[in-house]
């Protein structure tokens, strides 16, 4: 305004410093047009404005040709804008959908063999989503070789191979197969920017800091929070026995979910979840609740966010309400870490400063505090406070299910197998005590061969995804015939192409097992196949917990925890399947959990007749 009014007064011949009636929109908005346009025609006149010669006055003029110039400047600059978004939604659809469809017909992949594609929209996610976990792949791996080619939505190539020199080349490599965006935002959405999630020098920063907390010793230190959390349920699953009066049929998955929950909360943070006490509110726990609900609004807003970054500006109800969610988990965690420091801040006036090799105490989430704070870590490579609070999600997704689902499969493949069953009851009462030490738990070899082979076979994470940074060649250890019938010993990868970690599928193939590879039978760890050593895992040559960089970090802490559990409920009970066999699937989604076919509207279970063990009633099958 002030600056069309000193234009206004510049005018030759004066007149009002404002115009009365003028638009206060066309006074602000074109200011900047107005200055620099004077009239030639006004030039050096002398009349006054509101002479009655002048049919219109001069200043009035003025403003009427700026009124015409600025409004056809308003109106061009319209059109622009007009053309503009959309050229510019056109550009970015383009720019990320262009090189999608460009791939499918220059990436070397297409040279592997592979099944033919069903369709170009769909690819064969509708086959694959429609089936049990990887069994379509099994299929194909059969009829076309160990290293194939399949393709996903929109004609998008997959790497599938189970090639162990392959696939330990893709998870050591990490910085050239990350996690692909899509992945990376959903995980982010509800993770914050957590060690499951960062890629590069910030996920290895995360790593160095985390280790420690992570170790063997540490893990031992946390032996008795898994038996007292276990013993809990075991104390509950009696009491509703003893209501029942008898043998009763109990959902395992719902308790052994809580009973984890309180395992991660009090051995993750010092935080009590109580996830085991019915019904009482916890705001961390709803908040996470919250988080995690399948979407039940506006799904395909959803999805186009995932894939067309510029939409995920446009709220909807369920972005608002995992923000609400995370706000409560954000505050939570940030007083958790305050009080952590606080505490570790006052150890250290009192003695030594802390030191890295020296980190010892309960909580996962103090003892990476206390290693991020010692002398030894340089200050550059420090945490942020922000990435130490996006760990206290992090944990809770990656350590909570992820063992109680293995817990579920382990109750479940005992039913399967009563004579695994008593053997593994045999050999843990011949424990004389209910809180055994780690190292107890580790010196019992049915146990371990148990849980080994339920990892295997039962893998809690069935697969996840990559995607190549790079152009790359992947060196094989069995050359594998492409599509032409030449025998190739390498994988030519193009940038941008998605990579399966098949981690159950490698678990289960008979090529490293051998012909049983199918069936649930613990004494194959007494011997296992040379083959199998070939396996790129981190753990117990089964892919389980993927091997490389990315490796879990969790896997000590979910082994002694499935141990104590197991050893806590198949002391005190035996177990039955409450359902037909084949109505037990597998439903997959991050985890894999249980679903019985003839009760899907009752949502994921594995409902077992539970009985308290006797010795006497147990004899004869001993
Ligand atoms: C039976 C139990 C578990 C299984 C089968 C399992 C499996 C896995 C798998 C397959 C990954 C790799 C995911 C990917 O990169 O796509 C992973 C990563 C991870 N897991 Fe576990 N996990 C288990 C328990 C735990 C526990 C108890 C914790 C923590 C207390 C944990 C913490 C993590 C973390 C932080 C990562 C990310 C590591 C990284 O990217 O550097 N996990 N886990």
């Amino acid at each position: 305004m002030g600056h069309l009014n000193r234009v206004m007064g510049s005018a030759p011949g004066g007149g009002p410093a404002s115009a009365p009636g003028t638009p206060a929109t066309f006074c602000g908005r074109t200011a900047g047009h107005g200055a620099a346009y004077i009239p030639p025609s006004s030039r050096g006149r002398s009349l006054h404005p509101q002479s009655p010669y002048h049919p219109i006055p001069t200043s009035h003029l003025h403003l009427l040709i700026l009124l015409i110039y600025s409004n056809f400047r308003d109106l061009v600059m319209a059109l622009n804008l007009l053309v503009a978004v959309p050229l510019a939604l056109v550009a970015i659809l383009l720019w990320k959908i262009v090189p999608v469809f460009v791939r499918i017909y220059t990436s070397p992949l297409r040279h592997l063999p592979g099944p033919p594609n069903p369709s170009w929209f769909w690819g064969q996610f509708k086959v694959i989503f429609n089936s049990d976990h990887g069994v379509p792949q099994e299929k194909w791996l059969a009829e076309y070789g160990q290293t194939i080619t399949y393709q996903g939505m929109f004609g998008g190539r997959r790497l599938y191979t189970h090639d162990e020199r392959a696939m330990n080349h893709i998870l050591t490599h990490s910085n050239d197969f990350p996690k692909p965006e899509v992945t990376r935002y959903n995980l982010t959405a509800v993770l914050g920017a957590g060690v499951l999630v960062t890629e590069g020098e910030q996920h290895r920063q995360q790593r160095r800091i985390m280790n420690p907390a992570f170790g063997p010793a540490q893990i031992r230190e946390l032996t008795g929070i898994f038996l007292e959390k276990a013993m809990k349920l075991r104390d509950h699953w009696q009491l509703t026995i003893d209501r029942n009066g008898g043998p009763t049929r109990i959902d395992v998955l719902f308790g052994l979910g809580r009973m984890t929950l309180d395992v991660i909360g009090l051995a993750g943070f010092n935080y009590e979840f109580d996830a085991l006490a019915d019904g009482k509110p916890n705001e961390l726990n709803n908040a996470f609740k919250t988080i995690f609900q399948g979407d039940t609004q506006l799904p395909i807003l959803n999805m186009l966010r995932m894939f067309v970054p510029p939409l995920r500006i446009i709220p909807t109800s369920r972005s608002l309400k995992t923000a609400a969610a995370m706000k409560v988990m954000r505050r939570i965690g940030m007083e958790l870490i305050a009080e952590k420091k606080a505490a570790i801040l006052s150890e250290k006036t009192q003695g030594a400063d802390v030191e890295k090799k020296n980190v010892q105490g309960r909580d996962l989430l103090s003892l990476l505090i206390k290693a991020n704070m010692s002398t030894d870590i340089p200050e550059s490579q420090r945490l942020s406070d922000a990435d130490v609070l996006a760990q206290v999600p992090t944990f809770i997704v990656a350590g909570h299910e992820t063992t109680s689902t293995g817990v579920t499969w382990t109750l479940f493949a005992l039913t399967q197998a009563p004579h695994v069953q008593t053997k593994l009851r045999n050999e843990l009462l011949t424990v004389r005590t209910d809180m055994p030490s780690m190292d107890e738990l580790n010196a019992l070899p049915y146990l371990d061969m148990v849980v080994r082979e339920v990892l295997r076979i039962h893998a809690p994470v069935a697969s996840t995804i990559r995607v190549a940074a790079k152009n790359d060649e992947i060196p094989c250890a069995k050359p594998y015939t492409d599509r032409y019938g030449v025998q190739r010993d390498t994988i030519r990868i193009q940038k941008g192409d998605m990579v399966m970690i098949p981690i159950q599928a490698m678990n289960r193939d008979k090529t490293f097992w051998g012909e049983d590879s199918f069936e649930f039978k613990p004494e194959r760890w007494e011997n296992i196949p040379e083959a199998a050593h070939g396996l790129p895992g981190v753990w117990g040559h089964i892919m389980s917990f993927i091997g490389g960089p990315r490796a879990c970090i969790g896997y000590r802490f979910s082994l002694i925890e499935m141990k104590a559990l197991i050893f806590t409920l198949v002391r005190a009970f035996e177990y039955e399947l409450a359902v037909d066999p084949k109505d037990v699937t597998k439903k997959s989604s991050i985890v894999q959990r249980p679903l019985i076919l003839t009760e899907v509207e009752a949502g994921s279970q594995m409902p077992l007749i539970v009985k308290p063990y006797r010795a006497a009633d147990s004899e004869d099958r001993v």
